[in-house]
């Protein structure tokens, strides 16, 4: 009975520390000394120390791997009662493990304290009745020699001779063994219930994974050598981008290892490969990785998993590869690829020949890292490398540098594969896409029409809205809940605030991640390539990839109209590659004079230049320019070029999503996502209007519900295009005014590293003119929430803001001067600085306001300990910032360090945090 006592004594205070796991023991087999799980829920990253917290974790799973996971019971109590109270004590940790595995199952766990709470107290009366009867004589708990019988006992609760704490105690055994069994349907039930199932989200943050299977499975599928024997490839190309650049790149050399040496390419997302096989590449196949760094220093999306597998440490970039763990590697016993192959345990790679090329840009402190990260690593597993690792600089010339990274690489991959130069009747061209016109409607479905996930629908529509994985392949469709305009209307830039709802979606985030949007393309490209295909653009089509073709897919769904692809898929706005007139316009133009002028942009570096990038030439224009040419030499009407869907779906790139900084807290508002976007428009150097896509998308969807209300199916076709006349008002507002739909626009979250610090009275300094505001409002909304809810201690919090005038474009005045009277309730040295540059006949911008404050910026940074913040510009306006910080130090610097010294320690302690894009 006191054992029963002590028991729920014991167990109930765990309820208080819900997050803590429990003090009983149980097998662990993790590899290393930390490991890192997700907190599916939150989507923080929870540490497991192996001493404290002895769980093993199963991958993708909470449940702890040992099979029998109860605690030990000795195997010596047969008695009845301990039985009982050994099974309570399982019954009881089963509902508890339960609980922690669900996160916040908060029923379930209710039902456990609740039913303990009652057993208690009816072992106390119990004990009182005991007490009462021992005076009379009779005992309430059966005695040891006492011998069940099939009879109703004398106070009649039980059949079997049980008393009424007996029905109680077993009455908990059974809910809690019918918990453990059946835990994972309730689960599942009670997360749908909570509107906010955890389904898996692309991993930004490097963390160690722990890796506990030891006998690789090979899913063929996944291998990379079993599908290019399957597919007759001898080139694997991977890709690794975020925002569309290197895979475009990996197309391009794709078409022209095919066209120009003959060999047997496919162009291949690492997302859809198992990192281990490369072990089973024989030397006669090659892997050529095209891979962009983001973030600060970090892999794309989709190269992560191989990422954390190749070099499984947070400290990645200063990782010593020869103590890392290893990739479960495939052993390469079943495959018949080679006959030289020979697999060596110490250096598994040692059969694979790659090359490499890197994207990123020289003004990040991390200049390609990642491809520079990867390739070192594969070296040091055995693999070579084959031709100069090329380093591609967007801050120049990709392109330029890409072609002479090729130039010196394809060669020495076509040697190797033993491949050969392709004579010129070789170098036909393959489209991407294989098109045909559709008549009969009943073939298709028109609910899969213009969708950008890649999940088979089928599946999909047995789950509910939450339980939807979401990711950079498969954007959930959020509905804009709120869209206004952040400026003057006069003002000569718009900027918007958008936000979506993520209610019933399984989309979390954390405040300073970051969104991205897909857009749609504005119907005045779409119209301009319409008419140059002289097609119907309502016309039914089927698109299915051509097995011909080297290419990534751009999209997943066969059906829809010619505008519909031309809107939602292809980037119709961005110049075509130099790579891709030679391949795939070039052969397509039969004229002379066409073939001419395609040749000169091809060969003629500066002709290509003034004529397409830096008037930043649509596909449109240039496609009118040829046809122009062709018409004014009379070119004869078989000779003339003719454009075809297939020619153009191979000529663009596809669309990709943009990402923006997320301005909304995670903690005052889990369930939506804000954005504060400005409206890119400038003037080329023809003189054309130019528009940033997504940035007039949003804009446009803040002007289509603006006036949505006094829209009508009349009045729609007499309005005039949006001003900017980019994307239409009919565009944004069809779906919602006619098909009573919302306005959806498909979305997913990044994370970001760009943090507040965990401490809210840790001092924070904010640097964000225009939109670099974005994050910022973020945090400061966040921590007045955390005033205002808690009214917890918040330090000091300073934010310098600025734009061009107070009157036109101060973003969210009266919110910000609020939400600083909030701060400074709480901590007299919060401010809000602001610059507005074209206000003042001399120009103010931040880093003034910085100066001027720079006492105060001194102490909270360098005495205090304070975090440090940009976000916005950072080709100019981050260098300046970062300079002022330096005159800061060196204005009041009290210390030994330099004031060069004082700034690095910020950095190098995680307290200067830079959000910047150029
Ligand atoms: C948010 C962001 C972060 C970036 N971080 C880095 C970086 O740390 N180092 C680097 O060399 N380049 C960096 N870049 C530059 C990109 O690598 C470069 O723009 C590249 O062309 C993008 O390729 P993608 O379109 O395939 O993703 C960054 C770009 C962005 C947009």
């Amino acid at each position: 009975m006191s054992f029963l006592v002590i028991t729920y004594i014991c167990i109930l205070p765990l309820s208080q520390d819900i997050y803590k796991a429990p003090d009983i023991p149980f097998s662990f087999s993790c590899p290393s000394s930390e490991m890192t799980i997700e907190d599916s829920e939150h989507k923080a990253s929870t540490t497991v120390n192996q001493e404290t917290d002895p769980i093993t974790y199963r991958f993708g799973s909470f449940e702890p791997i040992s099979e029998d996971s109860n605690p030990p019971v000795s195997e010596t109590l047969n008695n009845p009662i301990l039985n009982l109270v050994s099974t309570t004590i399982s019954s009881a940790y089963s509902i508890f493990k339960a609980f922690l595995s669900g996160q916040k199952s908060f029923y379930l766990f209710s039902v456990a304290v609740v039913l303990l709470f009652f057993s208690f107290f009816t072992d106390l009366s119990l004990l009182l009745a005991s007490f009462i009867s021992s005076k009379s004589k009779i005992s309430p708990l059966r005695s040891p020699s006492q011998k069940p019988n099939m009879k109703s006992n004398s106070n009649g609760f039980s059949i079997f001779n049980l008393d009424r704490k007996d029905l109680i105690i077993m009455t908990t055994m059974v809910i809690g063994a019918s918990t453990f069994i059946f835990r994972k349907l309730i689960l599942n039930n009670s997360k749908a219930a909570e509107n906010k199932t955890p389904a898996p989200q692309p991993e930004t943050e490097l963390e160690l994974e722990s890796q506990v299977e030891s006998t690789p499975v090979i899913d063929l599928d996944r291998s990379i050598p079993d599908n290019m024997k399957l597919k007759n490839k001898n080139i694997a190309i991977f890709y690794g981008s975020q925002t569309g650049t290197a895979e475009d790149l990996a197309n391009r050399l794709s078409r022209s290892l095919q066209n120009d040496f003959g060999a047997f390419p496919f162009v291949i997302d690492p997302e859809d490969f198992d990192v281990e096989s490369l072990s089973r590449i024989p030397s006669n196949y090659h892997v050529i990785l095209i891979l962009s760094t983001t973030g600060e220093g970090e892999p794309t999306d989709n190269m992560l998993k191989w990422y954390k597998k190749l070099i499984p440490t947070e400290d990645h970039l200063n990782a010593d590869f020869s103590s890392l763990k290893l990739p479960n590697f495939h052993v390469p016993e079943d495959l018949e690829i080679s006959s030289d192959y020979v697999f060596d345990k110490d250096l598994p790679l040692k059969n694979l020949h790659f090359s490499a090329f890197g994207l990123g840009n020289t003004t990040y402190e991390n200049f390609n890292v990642h491809v520079k990260q990867v390739s070192k690593r594969l070296v040091s597993l055995g693999a070579q490398l084959i031709g100069p690792l090329g380093l591609g600089d967007d801050d120049d010339d990709v392109d330029y540098d890409f072609s002479k990274w090729k130039d010196a690489a394809a060669p020495l991959i076509a040697q190797k594969i033993d491949s050969f130069t392709a004579t010129s009747s070789d170098k036909s061209f393959i489209s991407d896409w294989i098109v045909s016109e559709i008549t009969n409607t009943e073939e298709y479905d028109s609910s899969k029409f213009n969708t950008l996930r890649n999940s088979t629908t089928e599946n999909e529509s047995q789950l509910q809205p939450s339980q939807i994985n979401v990711d950079n392949r498969n954007p959930w469709g959020s509905v804009v809940c709120v869209a206004k305009q952040l400026c003057h209307p006069e003002n000569e830039r718009q900027t918007a605030h958008v936000e979506f709802d993520i209610s019933d979606s399984s989309i979390s985030y954390t405040t300073g991640d970051h969104v991205a949007v897909w857009p749609i393309n504005s119907d005045i490209h779409v119209d301009a390539l319409i008419q140059l295909l002289n097609v119907n653009k309502d016309q039914v089509v089927k698109a299915v990839p051509n097995p011909e073709s080297t290419n990534s897919n751009p999209f997943q769904y066969s059906y829809s109209t010619y505008e519909g692809i031309l809107t939602h898929y292809m980037d119709v706005t961005s110049t075509i590659s130099q790579d891709n007139l030679k391949q795939v316009l070039l052969p397509n133009v039969s004229s002379q004079p066409g073939q001419e002028f395609i040749n000169k942009l091809i060969n003629d570096k500066s002709f290509y230049t003034s004529n397409v990038t830096t008037p930043t030439t649509t596909p449109a224009e240039l496609l009118q320019q040829l046809i122009s040419i062709e018409t004014e030499l009379n070119v004869p009407a078989d000779k003339k070029f003719v454009l075809s869907f297939d020619v153009l779906l191979s000529l663009l790139p596809r669309l990709s999503p943009r990402f923006y900084s997320i301005s909304s807290s995670s903690v005052e508002s889990p369930d939506s996502i804000s954005t504060t976007v400005v409206a890119l428009q400038y003037k080329s150097t023809k003189n054309q209007n130019r528009y940033g896509v997504a940035s007039n998308y949003l804009n446009a969807i803040v002007d289509a519900t603006t006036k949505k209300s006094t829209i009508t199916k009349e009045t729609i076709s007499s309005l005039t295009k949006f001003d900017p006349p980019y994307h239409t008002l009919e565009k944004v507002v069809a779906d919602s005014l006619f098909k009573k739909a919302d306005i959806r626009v498909p979305i997913f979250v990044r994370k970001s590293a760009f943090k507040l610090p965990s401490d809210p009275s840790i001092p924070i300094v904010m640097v964000g003119p225009g939109t670099g505001l974005a994050p910022f409002r973020a945090f400061i909304r966040e921590r007045a929430f955390m005033i205002n809810t808690n009214d917890e201690k918040v330090g000091p919090t300073v934010l310098f803001f600025g734009n061009r005038y107070e009157s036109k474009d101060y973003l969210y005045k009266e919110e910000l001067e609020s939400t600083f009277e909030t701060l400074s309730k709480s901590s007299s040295e919060s401010k809000l600085f602001t610059a507005f540059s074209r206000d003042t006949d001399q120009k103010v911008y931040v880093q003034n306001r910085i100066m001027e404050n720079s006492e105060l910026v001194y102490k909270l940074l360098f005495e205090m300990n304070g975090y440090f913040y940009i976000c916005g510009d950072g080709s100019r306006m981050a260098v300046d910032v970062a300079k002022a910080l330096i005159d800061v130090a060196k204005a009041h610097n009290k210390s030994d360090s330099s004031p060069t010294d004082l700034v690095e320690s910020l950095k190098k302690t995680g307290r200067y945090q830079e959000d910047i894009w150029f």
